[in-house]
C-alpha cells in the first residue's frame, strides 16, 4: 500500500506563563521563563493512501495540534512529518483574514497553493456557490458569523480538490443541512480514494465516515486501529471518565503531566 502521511516521533512542546510580563522577558531576556507543556509526545501515525482516519480524545489530547502540524500549519518541536502530496486543513476559522473579503480570501487562498488567475476565476463561482453566500461574498469577513466562515473554508478547501484533506470540527458549527452537504461532499472524497482526516466529538460521524481511529490521551498515542476496534474502547473509556468526580479527573490528568514531565 501507497503512504500517504508519515508521522515520525513528533513532539510539540508549548511555553505556559502565568502573565503577560513573563511573556515579554521570555522574549527579551537570556533567562527563560515560563513552563513548558507538551502537547503532544513522541507521536508515531500512518495513513495509506484512501484511508480515513479518526482522531479521538478527550480535551486537550492535542488531536487539533496534530492536525495542524500533518497541514504544516504549526511548526513540530521534534520529530517530522513526510505527506504524499498536498493537504488542505478545514477548520472553524483557519486561514481566513478577518479583514479581505469573502472572494479576496478565495483568490489568496488559491494564489498560495500556486493556481492561476484563470483557473481561479473558473472555481470561484463553485466555491460561492457550495458556501451559499452569494450576496455577502464582497464583505470582510470579520463580518461573517462563525456558521458564514466554516462554511467558506469548507467549500474553499473541497473545491480546491486537495490529495489529503483534514477536518477539524468543522461540522459541528452551522446549521445542519450544511453539514449534511459537508457529509455528502466528504464522502464524495472517499469515493475519490483521498486520504481524510476527520477530527469530531460526534461518535456517530466518526462510525458513519472513518475507517481507523487514532486515539490521543494528553499529547500521547492511547491506541490506533480500526473502528471497529477503538470506538467501543473508547466510549467505555468516555463513560468511566464521564463519571469520575473533578478531583478524580485532576488526579488522572496529573498523572499523565508527571509521566509527560518524565518521559521529557
Ligand atoms: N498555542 C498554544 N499555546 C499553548 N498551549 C496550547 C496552544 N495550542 C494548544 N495548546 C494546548 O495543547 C493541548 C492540546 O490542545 P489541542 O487543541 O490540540 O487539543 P484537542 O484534543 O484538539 O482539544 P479539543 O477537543 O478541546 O479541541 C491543550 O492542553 C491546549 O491547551
Amino acid at each position: 500500500m501507497e503512504k500517504s502521511i508519515m508521522v515520525r516521533d513528533v513532539s510539540k512542546k508549548y511555553k505556559l506563563y502565568s502573565s503577560g510580563s513573563e511573556r515579554i522577558k521570555d522574549l527579551i531576556l537570556p533567562k527563560s521563563y515560563g513552563e513548558d507543556f507538551w502537547a503532544l509526545r513522541n507521536v508515531d501515525f500512518e495513513a495509506e493512501k484512501g484511508d480515513v482516519v479518526g482522531f479521538v480524545g478527550i480535551n486537550g489530547s492535542g488531536k487539533s495540534t496534530l492536525s495542524n502540524i500533518i497541514a504544516g500549519i504549526v511548526p513540530e518541536t521534534s520529530g517530522n512529518v513526510q505527506l504524499d502530496g498536498q493537504a488542505s486543513l478545514i477548520a472553524v476559522n483557519s486561514g481566513l483574514k478577518g479583514d479581505l473579503t469573502g472572494r479576496d480570501n478565495i483568490e489568496l487562498k488559491c494564489l498560495m497553493l500556486g493556481f492561476s488567475k484563470k483557473k481561479i476565476k473558473q472555481i470561484e463561482s463553485d466555491i460561492i456557490e457550495f458556501a451559499e453566500l452569494e450576496k455577502f461574498i464582497d464583505q470582510p469577513v470579520k463580518s461573517y458569523s462563525s456558521g458564514m466562515k466554516s462554511r467558506l473554508g469548507f467549500s474553499i478547501s473541497v473545491t480546491i480538490d486537495p490529495d489529503i484533506l483534514i477536518i477539524d470540527e468543522a461540522l459541528s458549527v452551522g446549521d445542519k443541512a450544511f453539514a449534511e452537504k459537508s457529509l455528502e461532499k466528504m464522502k464524495e472524497f472517499k469515493e475519490k480514494g483521498k486520504t481524510m482526516i476527520f477530527v469530531s466529538h460526534s461518535i456517530s460521524q466518526m462510525k458513519e465516515f472513518c475507517e481507523k481511529i487514532l486515539w490521543l490521551e494528553f499529547g500521547m498515542v492511547r491506541d490506533f486501529g480500526t473502528v471497529d476496534e477503538i470506538i467501543p474502547k473508547y466510549q467505555k473509556f468516555l463513560s468511566s471518565y464521564k463519571k469520575m468526580t473533578k478531583e478524580e479527573k485532576r488526579e488522572f490528568r496529573k498523572a499523565a503531566d508527571n509521566r509527560n514531565r518524565l518521559n521529557n
